[in-house]
């Protein structure tokens, strides 16, 4: 028989473990739910290899809005619902509003002026101020005009030469974004907009160094170590980074000092800040945040008019009724301008559709948290980095219908005259809080006129293949951190003699004969 004593030892040998793990619990403060950790690596195993935004997607299903992961000790969060992460990123945006810390991109690669990767302070701060006076304000250097221009011209190129089209909407974000920022026009074999391809090839390509961030020592690994590679593309990456940054600044101000430049965002910068002995206030900056509107706008609002291409040979239909909203609001005798957006909801609705579809950056770009937080009874620490999921936004078949499918119906007015209840995707594409995309509303205004000059002249159908079928649209985008789209095998035609010559007019107008004006 046992004695009472030994029996009471027994009961404590159970029972303690379980008030100790119970008290511990209560010690340390909730996470937000999560795959399950392991110690030390946590959750590095259950991080799927790409496209994390719909692995995060399929865990809301078990953890819900608020996806908590931990990897080798790097805290995480993933917001899949646009309502919390405006409650975080936004509402709460003084604790949220700083950037991870990129060892490649960063230290080896040196990105760092690049302003979408700074952490939150002053330099950030002003750097986004010039950027916005500039991008945000219609008066200056003719914003709208030179949208409206150039959009008329790639159309015209396209309607030429078809199966061109990618690169012609690349060199139609190319050469506005640097005629708006540097007052520079390009040609077709470009310097500054080939460093803008490298620049994305470079900052898209970090992504496969992540685990340089979990051991930053290792960057001191020199190049010639046996299976070592990252060292030799921070070295070329390097130059390009220095490049972008430099040159096309450079040359916009021996411009501007020898009388000669084109008004722009650097020299009406430079005009405001050159004091009276000639030096510049505040070079840096400027440099800094023009350099990062060129390497943030081009590949992004490409995308997005890719987008739009898929869409028309995704949905035959849509591009229908989109071409016939603009033949009965804007006529046959004249090409759309921008005083149309208010009369054409279902023009508007293609391109609320192209942003979701094309969840450009979908998972936006990462926050960092710096100060702790408590929300819904669940503790996130400062340090963690969060990542709103937009593909989660736009691809939860419990909010969209069908999310593979092409629908502009999605965002009409409802019949009813009431606004739809869902969320329109311009509201979450962009990003939020103080991190929030300062081109927006630059590229809805373009993504808008192009639509609208390609709707009103073009029409966009599939290629019939040897088999005689129709060959499926290229819907295939890139995995990275900001989404590319290639070209489909499509058929772009005019929709008649009269619109042909209505932008031939246009463009002669703007270009002149060539359709092309002296690169300066
Ligand atoms: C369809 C086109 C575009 C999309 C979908 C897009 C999306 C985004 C997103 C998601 C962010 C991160 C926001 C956040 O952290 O919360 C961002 C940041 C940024 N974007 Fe865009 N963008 C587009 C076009 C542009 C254009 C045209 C420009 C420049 C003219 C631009 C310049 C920037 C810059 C400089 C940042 C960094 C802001 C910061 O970190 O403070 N973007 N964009």
């Amino acid at each position: 028989m046992l004695d009472s004593k030994s029996m009471w030892m027994d009961v404590f040998r159970i029972v303690a473990p379980a008030i100790f793990l119970y008290l511990w619990r209560r010690r340390t403060p909730r996470r937000p739910p999560g795959p399950k950790r392991l110690p030390i690596i946590g959750s590095l195993l259950q991080m799927p290899s790409t496209s994390l935004w719909e692995k995060a997607l399929e865990w809301r299903r078990s953890y819900g809005d608020l996806v908590y992961l931990e990897n080798l000790g790097k805290p995480m969060l993933i917001i899949n619902s646009y309502e919390a992460a405006v409650e975080l990123l936004g509402d709460r945006s003084s604790k949220y509003s700083s950037r991870p810390h990129l060892v490649m991109a960063i230290d080896m690669e040196g990105w760092g002026w690049n302003l979408v990767m700074a952490p939150y302070d002053d330099r950030l701060r002003k750097g986004r101020a010039y950027q916005h006076r500039f991008f945000n304000s219609r008066e200056t250097a003719n914003l709208l005009g030179a949208q409206l221009s150039e959009a008329r011209r790639a159309v015209k190129n396209i309607l030429e030469n078809p199966s061109k089209y990618k690169e012609e909407i690349s060199r139609l974000l190319g050469g506005l974004i640097m005629l708006n920022v540097y007052g520079h026009r390009i040609t077709s074999d470009d310097r500054f907009v080939k460093l803008g391809v490298s620049t994305v090839e470079y900052v898209g390509g970090t992504e496969k160094y992540f685990w340089l961030d979990f051991f930053p020592l290792l960057k001191y690994l020199p190049g010639w170590f046996p299976g070592v590679n990252f060292p030799r593309v921070a070295k070329e990456a390097r130059k390009v980074s220095h490049a972008l940054l430099h040159e096309p600044h450079d040359v916009t101000k021996r411009r501007f000092q020898e009388g000669t430049s084109k008004e722009c965002m650097t020299t009406i910068l430079l005009a405001e800040n050159t004091r009276e002995d000639g030096s510049i206030f505040e070079e840096d900056q400027i440099r800094e945040a023009a350099a990062s509107a060129f390497a943030g706008g081009v590949h992004t609002t490409s995308t997005a008019i890719m987008t739009f291409v898929l869409g028309m040979l995704k949905n035959p239909k849509a591009q229908r009724l989109g071409q016939s909203e603009i033949d009965r609001v804007v006529g046959f005798d004249r090409l759309p301008t921008f005083e149309d957006k208010d009369n054409l909801p279902y023009v508007q609705a293609i391109c609320e559709e192209v942003l979701r579809y094309a969840s450009v950056a979908p998972l936006g770009f990462p926050h960092y948290s710096t100060e702790d937080d408590v929300y819904q009874g669940y503790h996130i620490p400062a340090g963690t980095t969060v990542m709103p999921n937009q593909w989660a936004m736009s691809y939860n078949p419990e909010v969209h219908e069908e999310p593979f499918a092409f629908r502009p119906e999605r965002w009409l007015p409802r019949e009813d005259g009431k606004e739809t209840n869902r969320v329109l995707p311009h509201n979450y594409s962009f990003g939020f809080g103080r991190r929030a995309c300062v081109g927006q509303k630059w590229a809805e205004h373009l993504l808008f006129i192009t639509a609208a000059t390609f709707l009103a002249t073009c029409n966009i159908e599939k290629e019939i293949g040897n088999d005689g079928k129709p060959i499926e649209p290229n819907d295939q985008y890139g995995s990275g951190f900001a989404r590319s789209l290639g070209a489909s095998k499509c058929k772009i035609t005019s929709r008649s003699k009269k619109v042909s010559s209505l932008l031939e007019a246009a463009v002669f107008s703007d270009f002149g004969a060539k359709g092309e004006l002296e690169a300066w």
